[in-house]
């Protein structure tokens, strides 16, 4: 998947100046940056939700938005899009039968965020974070090619973050593409490509380590920082 000076304007305001990037086949990518920075815009310019996109989004050799990429991608929003009258069992059949997904994949996605133990029970009864798992079951229904998933790991604790990552890089290692984004920097380490995101702007495309060696620093936070700083000294 790949963006080419991807512009977008939302509330009459330009809010994406000219993004681009490659996603690589079977890697996590980590969307990172504050708040307000872009990351919701830009994932909804790749799944084809958002309007007034400009530039060039190609997902999975279609252009975003295409029809035939409806069941090839999976995304997971901020907020929870399970129904909360049903059971979570009942959700994952009912978003199998709308997908055409053969019902014995819901066994294995409910497994897959450990959710075992909840498969009966109503969403509207589960905490934020197993509402929000549930989401994610759906999501990975029919095992899509790519997942983009906006902060999925907000409101979690960390060994439930832990396994979440663990699950996103077994996905990749069976060959699914995943773009998560996060505002939480410790993150970052997670993830096997960065993209650095600051006010519209990607700040920088590179792996952790790549990313801490050339900001001369072991800390994510502080390479952030001197990106910041270094695009600044250089207007
Ligand atoms: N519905 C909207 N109408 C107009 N402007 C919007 C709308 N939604 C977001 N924006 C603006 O677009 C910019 C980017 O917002 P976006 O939601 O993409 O950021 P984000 O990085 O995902 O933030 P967060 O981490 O808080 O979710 C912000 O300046 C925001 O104010």
């Amino acid at each position: 998947m790949s963006c080419r000076d991807v512009v977008v304007v939302r509330g009459g305001r330009e809010v994406l100046h000219g993004v681009g990037f490659d996603l690589r086949a079977g890697t996590v990518t980590g969307l990172l940056g504050p708040s307000g920075c872009g990351k919701t815009t830009l994932i909804r310019a790749i799944v084809g939700l958002q309007a007034r996109v400009t530039g060039d989004v190609s997902v999975l050799g279609h252009p975003a938005g295409a029809p035939r990429l409806r069941d090839r991608i999976g995304y997971v929003t901020q907020e929870p899009s399970v129904y909360g009258d049903l059971t979570v069992t009942e959700n994952l059949r009912f978003f199998a039968a709308v997908l055409g997904v053969d019902s014995t994949d819901v066994q294995r996605v409910i497994e897959a965020v450990d959710l075992m133990t909840h498969a009966d029970a109503r969403v509207d009864q589960l905490s934020g974070g197993q509402r929000s798992r549930a989401s994610l079951a759906a999501a990975l229904l029919g095992n899509p090619e790519l997942l983009v998933l906006d902060e999925p790991t907000v409101g979690l604790d960390p060994v439930l973050r832990r396994d979440l990552w663990n699950l996103f890089h077994e996905l990749a290692d069976a060959g699914s593409t995943l773009l998560v984004s996060s505002h939480v920097m410790d993150e970052a380490s997670r993830c096997d490509r960065l993209l650095l995101m600051r006010e519209g702007e990607l700040l920088a495309d590179d792996t952790p380590d790549g990313l801490l060696a050339s900001a001369g620093t072991g800390d994510i936070e502080q390479a952030f920082l001197t990106l910041i700083d270094r695009k600044a000294g250089a207007r």
